[in-house]
């Protein structure tokens, strides 16, 4: 039983990672004595103490138990419904789970069977893999990470947003620094795609309006291009996140460009790094633990209309399942995780699930990437979608993105 929840504090849940031998000693002790523990509980039960004067009538317990739960996994994985949900190892605490795979290259011959998929997708579980994202260079998008934060204290404080460094001018994207102290330990570097901030034709575009603020980069030095390569991504994921919006269109039987004018000319769309520093010592007190495991970024769902996330070859993402369990997608190199968020679920009446999902510490530094693909500021995001593609249901209002998630964060959220 115990098993799984060490794994996920240890480098054993992570490949090829550099420092996996780093000072994490205090932690390991904890995750000895934890494992110790959990042995402990599991020698006193009767079942499996082989002392027990009755151990024949325990094995024959043990042998039926066995049987039945054989009989069980073989009868779901062989329903067609359920095979997404096939588990690879089951736990009692975290099931580790492949995602329903949703392959662009193989919707280029057969559109209307991906499209059936990524719908069915995002009706149950609202996360899929997507594969075949052409164009990005992952060693190289790791080395954007590691550049990036293993750039002097100095570099990434001047990139700093307001909130942290008053100075400074941009508000929205930029760096945000690991808090000591807080729970959720992660820096951050953000940026949007660079709409022209004098255009006299629009009025979406002014100052003031932090959503379409010039974004700030580091100085580079020629050896790595690392503003051109991101850059060059945000496109290649905004398309890709386009094209599965196609699908999705195409799926629901509505016209397969119906939610492309959301997006049109200015999303306002932030692309992330990320990095998660392991704690040197023991997590702070105020650590948050859940079902025994640290949590680095609390269970959330997202707010924006879509992710694309790519997790390297890092475990830690955990995803709460309709059964009302965290199951651990498996790492899939090479592929995004998409899920997404409140305003497309919404928008949909929540027959798009905006699924709720959490990031645990595995003790060792994690990089992730996610593509928060959204709206135009005007882009229209009002509810009953449905009724504006087919002309039939529930009336539609149009209501702005970039006001109503003004109006979310400063007075719903409060964040503002
Ligand atoms: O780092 C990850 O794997 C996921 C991060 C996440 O869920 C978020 O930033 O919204
Ligand atoms: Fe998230």
């Amino acid at each position: 039983m115990g098993s799984k929840k060490v794994r996920n504090y240890s480098n054993k849940g992570v490949k090829n990672i550099e420092n996996a031998d780093s000072s994490k000693t205090l932690k390991s002790q904890q995750m000895k004595k934890q494992r110790q523990d959990n042995y402990t509980k599991i020698d006193k039960s009767p079942v499996t103490n082989p002392d027990s004067s009755n151990s024949s009538v325990h094995k024959t317990f043990l042998f039926v138990v066995l049987a039945l739960l054989v009989a069980t996994t073989a009868v779901i994985l062989t329903n067609d419904n359920l095979k997404h949900f096939m588990i690879s190892e089951i736990s009692e605490e975290t099931a580790e789970f492949r995602l329903p795979i949703i392959d662009l290259d193989k919707a280029k011959v057969d559109q209307q069977a991906v499209a059936a998929q990524v719908v069915d997708a995002l009706e149950n579980i609202g996360f899929l893999y997507v594969d075949n994202i052409h164009g990005i260079d992952f060693d190289k998008l790791m080395e954007c990470c590691k550049w990036f934060f293993g750039q002097p204290k100095e570099v990434k404080e001047s990139l700093m947003r307001k909130h942290w460094k008053p100075e400074n001018q941009n508000v929205y994207r930029g760096y945000f620094p690991v808090v000591e102290g807080d729970p959720s330990r992660k820096e951050g570097f953000e940026f949007g795609r660079d709409i022209d901030p004098n255009d006299p034709n629009d009025p979406t575009v002014q100052t003031g309006n932090w959503f379409y603020e010039p974004s700030v980069w580091p100085k580079e030095n020629g050896s790595f291009p690392f503003k051109e390569l991101l850059q060059n991504y945000y496109e290649i994921l905004h398309n890709a996140s386009l094209d599965v919006l196609r699908l999705a269109a195409v799926g629901l039987g509505i016209d397969e460009h119906s939610f492309d004018p959301i997006f049109a000319d200015r999303p306002v769309t932030t692309f992330r790094l990320m990095h998660y520093p392991p704690w040197n010592d023991a997590p702070p007190a105020n650590a948050k633990i859940e079902d025994g495991k640290i949590i680095t970024t609390p269970e959330h769902s997202d707010s924006n209309f879509l992710t694309m996330l790519y997790t390297f070859h890092y475990t830690g993402l955990e995803v709460l399942t309709a059964d009302g369990k965290w199951s651990a997608p498996e790492p899939r190199p090479g592929s995004f995780v998409m899920n997404i968020g409140d305003v497309f679920s919404r928008m949909m009446g929540g027959r798009f699930k905006a699924t709720r999902h959490r990031v645990l510490d595995i003790g060792v530094d994690r990089y992730s990437v996610p593509f928060f693909f959204e709206p135009s500021y005007d882009g229209d995001i009002g509810v009953n979608f449905m009724s504006l593609a087919t002309g039939q249901g529930p009336e539609h209002k149009v209501e702005k993105y970039g006001p109503w998630m003004i109006q979310q964060v400063k007075y719903i959220k409060k964040v503002l």
